[in-house]
């Protein structure tokens, strides 16, 4: 009998989402658990890798018996998990040598800044597309390897793997295989864009050694069978979340873009099978490859800081109870008061790039209230969206008309409405806000045939909501010019 089903795991960067769609791509069932953010001195972020994994079988487990699915059911599983976050394991015994490093992580700062002293900060980015940062794997797999005791002499041996959470999720979900995607892949740093291969040369500066690091494949290709609560079913996609959006938002044609409101805020520009260098502060990835099928590239803007921001609010300044409060706080005000916050958290990535800023709050006065700054915590992440924004269309040679958004904080209407008066284009939810899974989704189930074409994808698109620009223009110019100055104020920072 045909399957009825496809499943996706979105391993993100403060949960882990398990979800069943059906061929219309409407979500069957699904669960979503947190795991712990762990702060071991400031600028560090790590997350337990053996808790991920205990995350996503969990997962797993729950929905399935949600949606009662039997998984012969599921004709094919997808991976999209947040990228760059480095582990590093024991092959025989799947320990892994220490937490994982993830992305916002700042650790590597010196590691880049000694990097950047031969040919600056864009070394590397002919090859790879990108900026010499402490944002991506590369950097982090050399301090694990410079700082773990023992680690370096357990990579020559082959014992110790290297791994995004897509290659530890495949590699624990089928006993073994050691595999990433191309889209994964092209946030280490160590792959060449054009030949979608590790670099030899990038790999001896970094001194990091090649049989660590996974076989990269297509994103939507059969890479194996899963063993356990999803035995048999062929593991069939992994792309990183971002790029996963990209596909679940059908933004199969170059000009196509979307944003990703989630820890972090995420701007990606289909750019077909060109490589497009950016000459302001964009990033170049890979955005999916199917199967066979030509390597697709996209321009991505990347914000590090954005529903982060509220959590910061809620966690550590007590300020709300929850992250959805910020807006009911932040409309019992008209506006910001003037105060700006820029959270500069993990330095400045997009369209900047700058590792020494720090977070501000700017436009202080004694006027100010609670409510001023939550409103400000929201603008902030419309300000740095406009910012790339402006990047993207000075880069590319298409102007933006509207932008596809999804993520965890697109539920916030206040913020939506923000974003569509500084942006000056109209803002636009799709029904199915669950872009992530979804793609991946998407990306499994065209390699197993359960889909045929990118085509029969598009339909399943529709639009819920549609946010038109109100501010008139000359205010929405000056406000804006005071959040470029208030990011002025968070450079050099750190010494
Ligand atoms: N109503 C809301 N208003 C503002 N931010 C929100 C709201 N709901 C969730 N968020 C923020 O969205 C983020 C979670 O989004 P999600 O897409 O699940 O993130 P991730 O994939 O990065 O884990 C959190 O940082 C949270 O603070
Ligand atoms: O897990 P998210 O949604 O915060 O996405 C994180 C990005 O992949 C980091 O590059």
């Amino acid at each position: 009998m045909a399957k009825k089903y496809v499943a996706a795991i979105d391993q993100g960067t403060t949960s882990t989402r398990f979800i069943i769609f059906d061929r219309r791509g409407q979500i069957i069932c699904s669960n979503q658990q947190e795991h712990q953010q762990i702060y071991p001195q400031p600028g560090w972020v790590e997350h337990n890798p053996e808790e991920i994994w205990q995350r996503t079988q969990s997962v797993i487990k729950n929905a399935l018996e949600i949606g009662n699915i039997d998984p012969k059911d599921i004709a094919a599983l997808g991976i999209a998990n947040q990228r760059e976050t480095a582990i590093v394991w024991n092959k025989n015994t799947g320990k892994p040598y220490g937490n994982a490093i993830v992305w916002q992580d700042t650790r590597t700062h010196k590691i880049c800044e000694k990097l950047a002293e031969f040919e600056g900060k864009d070394r590397f980015q002919k090859r790879c597309g990108l900026p010499l940062a402490t944002y991506f794997s590369g950097p982090k797999i050399k301090w694990m390897l410079d700082n773990i005791s023992g680690l370096r002499e357990a990579a020559d041996r082959g014992d110790a793997i290297f791994g995004n959470v897509d290659t530890f999720l495949i590699w624990h979900l089928t006993g073994g295989a050691h595999i990433t995607d191309v889209t994964n892949a092209s946030r280490t740093m160590l792959m060449d864009l054009q030949t979608l291969d590790w670099d030899a040369e990038t790999l001896e500066i970094m001194a990091i050694p090649r049989q660590m690091l996974p076989e990269i494949r297509p994103s939507s290709q059969v890479f194996g069978t899963a063993k356990g609560l999803l035995a048999g079913v062929p593991i069939a996609a992994a792309l990183g979340d971002q790029q996963a959006a990209l596909v679940g938002q059908t933004c199969f044609s170059p000009g196509e873009a979307k944003n990703t409101y989630g820890t972090g805020c995420f701007m990606l520009l289909n750019t077909g099978e060109a490589i497009v260098p950016s000459k302001n502060g964009l990033l170049t990835t890979v955005a999916y490859k199917m199967g066979e099928s030509p390597a697709v590239y996209a321009l991505e803007g990347s914000i590090a800081i954005a529903g982060a921001l509220v959590q910061w609010l809620r966690d550590n300044l007590g300020i709300i109870n929850t992250s959805a409060e910020v807006e009911t706080l932040a409309n019992t005000v008209e506006d910001s008061g003037g105060v700006y916050v820029v959270p500069a958290f993990s330095g400045l990535y997009a369209p900047y790039w700058k590792d020494s800023a720090r977070g501000v709050i700017a436009g202080l006065t004694r006027y100010a209230t609670k409510a001023h700054i939550a409103r400000a915590v929201l603008e902030a992440t419309a300000w740095q969206t406009r910012e790339v924004l402006d990047a993207m269309n000075q880069d590319s040679a298409v102007q933006l008309l509207s932008l596809k958004v999804d993520g965890g904080m697109v539920g916030n209407h206040t913020l939506m409405q923000f974003q569509s008066d500084v942006l000056g284009v109209p803002v636009v939810r799709p029904v199915v806000a669950e872009t992530t899974a979804l793609g991946a989704a998407y990306a499994a189930g065209l390699a197993v045939g359960f889909w045929s074409q990118l085509a029969e994808l598009r339909d399943n698109w529709a639009v819920d909501f549609t946010w038109e620009p109100k501010m008139p223009i000359a205010l929405r110019e000056q406000k804006y010019r005071f959040w470029k100055k208030a990011v002025s104020r968070t450079f050099d920072w750190e010494e």
